[in-house]
């Protein structure tokens, strides 16, 4: 395995991703609680964002968009209906599409839907470290839609890496991606782990939403799910690493890692930060 320090071939990876050479219309069915910052993180990247979530639009929306982004946040019985057809609709029509596992360790209920929706073949299934050990039929001290520390240690992590890894050599079309301190980023063929971010990025909600849904915005028709992942989750977290630099308390810190989301656009370079490791 290679160290943590800045790696040329991640680097290499992702280096053509950002900014936006279009901006991508991205479909989003995602949760009330973070829509808004959810929307703003796609317009401060340059892509364009659209929630919408009555089916009966489906059909004439679908010839419109470029990516979609299911997060099973604050489900329903009516959202899941519109998840399934929503997953349904995108498998037939090849539009890229990211699964965000969100408090699957609450219930059976979202549980069972994303093993649903991973039959339709998603370009990624995300979710944080506990989030993505339930996925996987491992044991999770996740609690609500947060993940455990207990669920961090390298132990458990190499564990998670392994059960995503045969995961993915069953579903091969898909990138399987689980955030936290270490985040890991695994393929069929890859497997990966990035180290940026600060610890406050837990500390505020939406963060996990807000890379999912800047991974939709970067998924192409060629469906490249790692490179999309390994960027969003690059960018998001070099921001905050700016963001902490300059801020006191975690709203301010918030504003400004959100702000970041507009600037470091503006640095060629920036995916020079990125510490990470590409396991052989
Ligand atoms: N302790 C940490 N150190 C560094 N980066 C972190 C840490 N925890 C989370 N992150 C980063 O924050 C982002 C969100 O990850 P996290 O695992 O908190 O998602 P989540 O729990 O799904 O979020 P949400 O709060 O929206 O439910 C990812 O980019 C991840 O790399
Ligand atoms: C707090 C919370 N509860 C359901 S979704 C959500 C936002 C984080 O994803
Ligand atoms: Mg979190």
């Amino acid at each position: 395995m290679e160290n943590y320090s800045q790696n040329d071939s991640i680097s290499k990876l992702v280096k053509c991703k950002f900014p936006l050479s279009h901006s991508p219309l991205v479909h989003c069915i995602t949760n009330e609680i973070t829509i808004e910052s959810v929307a703003n993180a796609l317009l401060y990247i340059n892509a364009k964002p659209v929630m919408v979530a009555d089916i009966r639009e489906f059909p004439e929306l679908f010839e419109q968009i470029d990516s979609l982004f299911l997060n099973l946040g604050h489900i329903s019985p009516e959202r899941e209906i519109a998840l399934l057809e929503a997953g349904k609709m995108a498998s037939s029509m090849r539009i890229p599409f990211v699964i965000d596992l969100v408090g699957i360790v609450i219930s059976k209920i979202r549980f069972d839907l994303s093993k649903e929706l991973l039959d339709f073949k998603p370009t990624i299934v995300k979710g944080n470290i506990s989030e993505m050990r339930t996925f996987c039929g491992l044991s999770s001290h996740g609690r609500g839609v947060d993940s455990a520390s207990s669920d961090q240690s390298s132990n458990s992590v190499d564990e998670l890496m392994n059960a995503m890894f045969e995961k993915a050599q069953n579903h091969p079309e898909t990138t399987f991606i689980a955030t936290g301190a270490t985040d890991l980023i695994v393929s069929k063929n890859s497997r990966l782990e990035l180290k940026n971010g600060v610890p406050e990025l837990d500390r505020f909600t939406g963060t996990g939403d807000i890379v999912g849904a800047l991974m939709t915005a970067l998924v192409e028709h060629e469906h490249d799910g790692l490179v999309a992942g390994v960027a969003a989750i690059s960018y998001l977290n070099i921001c905050a690493e700016n963001a902490i630099e300059s801020t006191e308390g975690l709203a301010d810190f918030r504003q400004e890692t959100l702000n970041q989301l507009s600037l470091l656009i503006n640095n060629e370079y920036w995916y020079e930060s990125i510490r990470g490791a590409l396991h052989a």
